[in-house]
């Protein structure tokens, strides 16, 4: 019998991978993973964790300004400030993640992982062999290809701005587009965003998401729909960026164009590991077009949304199998999604746009967030939610648009995942007052 140096061997250490290899090496497999940059990857070090941390003040700046008068006092974010609590809180993740690999003797192999063959993984010069391999590695900034390119920054660059710039300019309008807007404006800067098309975060309820533009636009950022860039050059006063009726001058321009799957350079070709632009093709059991080759998280090509929790069940999916305790194919959940802008956008199974398209499917109810007395509190201002329900009146989607849609969202999450009918719903009890119960009191 061939004996590897591991029964399962991670190519990056991200979500895909850290939440199923500790499991795993706990159950006694011998698991290694090879990071090149910093452990953890990119929701800890320059993703999720980082960019909550930077936002946690505009958030209270927002709710400030609901209960001005109640509380008095101007809120005003110190961005040097937020960026050094920023590195208290989140320097010490890959040590901490490090910590958790250590703890169930995952080897963490430092260096670029390539497949040598479907059984082998050159890091620095050293061959290692495994069982099983996963390709976790993940995605990357996309890079405008235009004349002055090198003049903007990207994602990682913005989460690590020492000082905000007094003129920001975004180009493109997805997540990290509205979220960084938003930041930015909040921490004092001049911010235009620079949209290809007239629909921003297009995956979401758009008369939600031109409420969110309308917020930000009376806040002084400026939309700018239907432009396309062509250059970004030095100017006298700063940097232009430059296209047809275009020439915005700035102070730092953000590439904002999304994310491509980490694919080259790793030998897929080599192995026979098939991919296209979206990402590595896999099959229901995560397997690659080599069979004991499987990918995990954002590098694979999927109609899941590519974040954080579904990076997560994937990881732990793929634990399971390799101990043994599942052959079933991969079943996803409801996977929720959030734009933390302030106010949150969020989301969860069948979308407004589907129900709309099939009216003898879905029935929807629309709630103004303002008239429910728990939200009165807080005094919150702006948001509606639409909820979705199926022929049974069993929700199977929701959408809200406010300061606490991700709560709201997160709390309806077992109602759409169990497909809960009226008993259930009153059997599940939560705290009062609370964001849950008023959530929940919908139903
Ligand atoms: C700015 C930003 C904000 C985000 N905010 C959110 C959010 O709020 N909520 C959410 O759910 N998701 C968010 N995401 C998405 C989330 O970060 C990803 O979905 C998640 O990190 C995916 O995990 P992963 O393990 O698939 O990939 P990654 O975390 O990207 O990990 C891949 C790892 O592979 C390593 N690697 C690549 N190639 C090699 C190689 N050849 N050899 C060795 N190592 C290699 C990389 O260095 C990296 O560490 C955000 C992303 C960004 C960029
Ligand atoms: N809250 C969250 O969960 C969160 C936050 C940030 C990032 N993310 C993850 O990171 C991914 C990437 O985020 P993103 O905002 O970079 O990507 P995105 O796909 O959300 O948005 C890309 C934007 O760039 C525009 N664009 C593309 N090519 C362009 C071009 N040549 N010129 C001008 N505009 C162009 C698109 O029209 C779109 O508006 C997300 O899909 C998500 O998986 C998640």
């Amino acid at each position: 019998m061939t004996t590897y140096d591991y029964d399962v061997l991670y190519i990056g250490s991200g979500h895909g991978t850290f939440d199923g290899a500790i499991p795993l090496g706990a159950k006694g497999k011998k698991v290694g993973v090879v990071e090149q940059d910093l452990v953890g990857g990119t929701c800890p070090n320059r993703g999720c964790n980082a960019k909550i941390v930077l936002d946690s003040p505009v958030a209270f700046q927002r709710h400030m300004e609901d209960v001005h008068g109640v509380v008095t006092g101007d809120v005003k974010i110190d961005w040097p400030a937020n960026q050094a609590h920023k590195h208290d809180v989140i320097d010490g993740l890959p040590a901490f993640i490090q910590g958790l690999l250590d703890s169930t003797d995952v080897d963490v192999l430092f260096g670029r992982g390539t497949l040598a063959d479907a059984h082998t993984v050159m890091v620095n010069g050293e061959a290692k062999t495994a069982d099983k391999i996963v390709i976790a590695t993940g995605l990357r900034p996309n890079r405008l290809t235009i004349p002055g390119a090198d003049l903007a920054h990207d994602s990682s660059d913005f989460l690590n701005l020492s000082d905000m710039p007094n003129r920001v300019t975004i180009i493109g309008a997805g997540y990290i587009a509205m979220e960084f807007a938003t930041m930015a404006n909040a921490a004092g800067a001049e911010v235009t965003v620079l949209m290809r098309g007239t629909q921003a975060l297009r995956a979401y309820h758009q008369p939600f998401v031109e409420q969110i533009i309308a917020d930000l636009t009376s806040r002084g950022v400026v939309f700018d729909r239907e432009t396309q860039v062509d250059a970004i050059v030095q100017g006298a006063d700063g940097l232009v960026v430059r296209g047809a009726d275009l020439a915005v001058e700035t102070d730092w321009v953000l590439d904002a164009t999304g994310r491509i799957p980490n694919v080259e350079e790793l030998g897929l070709e080599t192995v026979g590991v098939s991919y296209n632009a979206k990402g590595i093709v896999v099959d229901d059991y995560l397997r690659t077009t080599v069979p004991n080759i499987y990918a995990s998280g954002d590098v694979i090509d999927k109609v899941q949304p590519k974040l954080t929790p579904t990076a997560i069940f994937e990881s732990l999916y793929l634990m399971h199998t390799f101990a043994g305790e599942t052959t079933d194919p991969i079943v996803y959940p409801v996977i929720p999604s959030v734009v933390f802008t302030s106010p949150r956008l969020a989301q969860v199974g069948v979308t407004v746009a589907e129900a709309e398209a099939n009216p003898e499917l879905y029935t929807m109810v629309q709630n103004h967030i303002p008239d429910d007395w728990y939200r009165q509190v807080d005094q919150e201002k702006i948001g509606d939610n639409i909820l979705i329900f199926d022929q049974a009146h069993k929700l199977v989607g929701a959408t809200e648009v406010s300061h606490k849609a991700d709560d709201v969202i997160n709390a309806l999450l077992p109602a759409i995942e169990f497909k809960f009918g009226q008993a259930e719903i009153e059997r599940m009890v939560h705290l009062f007052p609370s964001i849950a119960s008023s959530a929940w009191g919908q139903l």
